[in-house]
């Protein structure tokens, strides 16, 4: 049983604050001296920047400068949230209006003058170890720590060798296979599922993006559907996920949709290559998988370190689909590649596409001609939602936050709405017709209706802790729940008995029962009895959904689940629900930013209520997450490596 840490929470700093340490704070450095105890005490470097930092200058064997110490324990740093490298030339928002940190803080050009001549990046006269990459790039120095050097020099060596040529294939016979699996093109039809199918016949990598809804599991399964059948049939297709649950809702998506080949078996990432934890993969440089096409679906979930692993274990005469939607959170460890990939610019042009692939009328309509011809297929047109919430999202991915609130302020947007944290009687009935049509159902017996009314709504909060965290809106929801006559009163949110209607979380993947961590279910009766659990747990059955299917379970049988009442904004990527009330803290924090928003909003397929302020909601439409990274831009090494 392996558990995913992919709830937000994120280490005791998960909301991104940066406070002074006190002595007792556990990321504080006990013999803290010198500039890095300093940067440590400021609360800027967390006590693993600084050991991993004096472990690296001791191993270098030489002097290192205090500057150079300081690029070093910053590198560590960035990757420990997120970013790939440091952006040296980004040091100045670091410094931000903290006057201790700003008094020992060198400016980026002395950062990278001392990184230059540092033995942390030159080596030393008593070894080879350089444990540091100075890089120079379009968006100024970077600073790497080797691994991740390494790392994103495979994957960028990989895609560009794969955009060098084309698979040999006859445009006639890709142009009958996309016919018999789309049916014949409309004259002058600009479809970009139809596009994405045309391209992943004549490309060894495809990205298709693209926000909830715009069809890209309807897509991949087309474009399967044609590999298969320029293959002959029976292409050994790989498809994986960064998480189980991905995994299993591909797998019921693909299952569910007849273009799709019938044999293929969604996995995990790591499962796909034979990745235990603490070992290297199975397949890899010298032992390549044996599949023709690999598709990785939720790629924005995936980190650098995976990718790397992937791109290095698939064939060069395999085909790699990659499939997600780059505005969504990133990963939980470092690297953005998806989003890197969708934005970057890429070294070296692509080989020429086939002439006669793609119809030239056609693509002289296609906004994002160029996308297209890089391998980059977005596609737009939703498919699940419309009106106000596709708008709102949009104007959230432009960072336009004026937008942002006059939609949420017009009265004829109906489906977004921002209400005040002081005014929740909307919300509060919305929780109450959503906890009775659960409890109903589930009394009934009706684990169908009961699953339904489970996904009818969802309270999605920024936070884990807190009042205006899970832990706060739970008992909030609770409260209300409790309030109710169809309701037991004895609710409880860390209740571990089991009553008819009680919403579940499952906090961990477990093979044997098929339920991944950030599933949920509803304890509903099975007609044998009782309200609630008795010893031997007769009566009562958890039930699931996973794409059409529905399985139940003994409570019994869960061991890692929890009441859900509300869950993290990051815990519901990948889930869909008819409402969704999104709650914002009344202060700004640096973990609300313009992804998780745009995640939070686009979980809802008809309607969303945004707890906060106008300003609170405006500022986290401007946050971005800039995760630092050498792969938007080509970039350059002096020293050798
Ligand atoms: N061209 C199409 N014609 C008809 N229905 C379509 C088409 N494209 C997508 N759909 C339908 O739209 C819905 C959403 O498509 P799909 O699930 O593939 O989107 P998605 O981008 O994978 O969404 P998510 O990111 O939320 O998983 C599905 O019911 C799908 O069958």
């Amino acid at each position: 049983m392996t558990t995913n840490r992919h709830d937000g929470s994120g280490g005791p700093e998960a909301d991104g604050s940066r406070t002074a340490r006190t002595e007792f704070d556990p990321r504080a450095v006990v013999a803290h001296d010198g500039v890095l105890g300093l940067l440590n005490t400021s609360g800027l470097l967390d006590a693993a920047d600084v050991h991993v930092t004096r472990r690296l200058v001791h191993l270098s064997g030489g002097q290192v400068s205090e500057t150079a110490q300081i690029g070093a324990a910053l590198a560590v740093r960035a990757v420990r949230q997120g970013s790939t490298c440091l952006a040296i030339a980004r040091i100045p928002e670091l410094v931000a209006d903290d006057e201790a940190v700003s008094a020992v803080m060198p400016s980026s050009a002395e950062l990278e003058r001392a990184l230059a001549d540092s033995v942390l990046v030159r080596g030393g006269a008593t070894g080879p170890l350089r444990p540091l990459v100075l890089a120079t790039s379009d968006d100024g120095p970077l600073l790497y720590l080797r691994k991740y050097f390494r790392q994103e020099e495979l994957i960028r060596s990989v895609l560009g060798e794969r955009r060098s040529s084309r698979p040999d294939v006859d445009v006639t016979d890709v142009a009958s296979a996309v016919d018999a699996v789309f049916g014949p093109a409309g004259p002058g039809d600009a479809d970009l599922q139809r596009i994405a199918a045309q391209m992943a016949a004549v490309s060894w990598t495809l990205v298709v993006a693209g926000g909830p809804g715009t069809g890209k599991t309807y897509t991949v399964a087309r474009i399967l559907a044609v590999l298969d059948r320029l293959a002959g049939g029976g292409a050994r297709i790989g498809l994986c996920a960064p998480t189980g649950r991905a995994a299993a809702q591909l797998q019921a998506a693909v299952s569910a949709d007849d273009a799709a080949p019938r044999s293929v078996r969604a996995v995990t990432v790591h499962s796909l290559l034979g990745w235990r934890p603490g070992a290297a993969p199975r397949f890899g440089q010298g032992n390549k998988l044996p599949h023709d096409v690999v598709v990785v679906d939720e790629t924005s979930m995936l980190s650098m370190t995976a990718m790397s692993k992937l791109l290095d274990a698939v064939r060069p005469d395999a085909r790699v689909i990659l499939v997600g939607d780059p505005h969504q959170l990133a990963s939980v460890e470092a690297g953005a590649v998806l989003a890197d990939l969708v934005d970057g610019e890429d070294a070296t042009p692509p080989a020429p596409i086939p002439s006669g692939l793609l119809d030239d009328g056609v693509m002289s309509t296609v906004a994002d001609r160029d996308g297209v011809e890089r391998g980059v297929v977005t596609l737009r047109r939703g498919h699940r939602f419309g009106g106000g919430i596709a708008r709102v999202a949009a104007a959230i991915n432009r960072g336009d936050a004026d937008s942002v609130l006059d939609l949420v302020g017009d009265p004829t947007v109906t489906d977004v709405t921002l209400v005040s944290a002081d005014d929740l009687d909307d919300v509060r009935s919305d929780v109450a017709t959503w906890g009775s049509a659960l409890r109903a159902a589930a009394v009934a017996g009706d684990a169908s209706a009961a699953l339904d009314a489970l996904d009818g709504q969802r309270v999605l909060c920024a936070h884990r802790e807190g009042v205006w965290g899970v832990q706060g809106w739970s008992r909030r929801v609770v409260d209300w729940l409790a309030e109710l006559p169809d309701h037991p009163p004895n609710l409880s949110v860390d209740s571990t008995s089991r009553h008819a209607g009680q919403p579940l979380l499952v906090t961990a993947n477990d093979r044997q029962t098929g339920t991944f961590n950030g599933d949920c279910g509803v304890v509903v009766r099975t007609g044998l009895a009782s309200d609630t659990l008795d010893p031997e747990g007769d009566g009562l059955r958890v039930v699931f959904r996973r794409g059409e299917h529905l399985f139940e379970l003994h409570p019994t049988q869960l061991a890692d689940a929890v009441p859900m009442y509300a869950m993290t904004i990051h815990r519901s990527q990948g889930s869909q629900f008819d409402g969704v009330t999104v709650i914002l803290p009344p202060e700004g924090s640096e973990l609300l930013t313009r992804e998780l928003l745009y995640t939070a909003v686009t979980r809802a397929r008809q309607r969303v209520r945004i707890v906060g302020s106008p300003e609170v909601l405006a500022a986290a439409v401007a946050r971005r997450v800039q995760r630092a990274s050498g792969l938007r831009s080509p970039i350059r090494v002096a020293e050798p490596t």
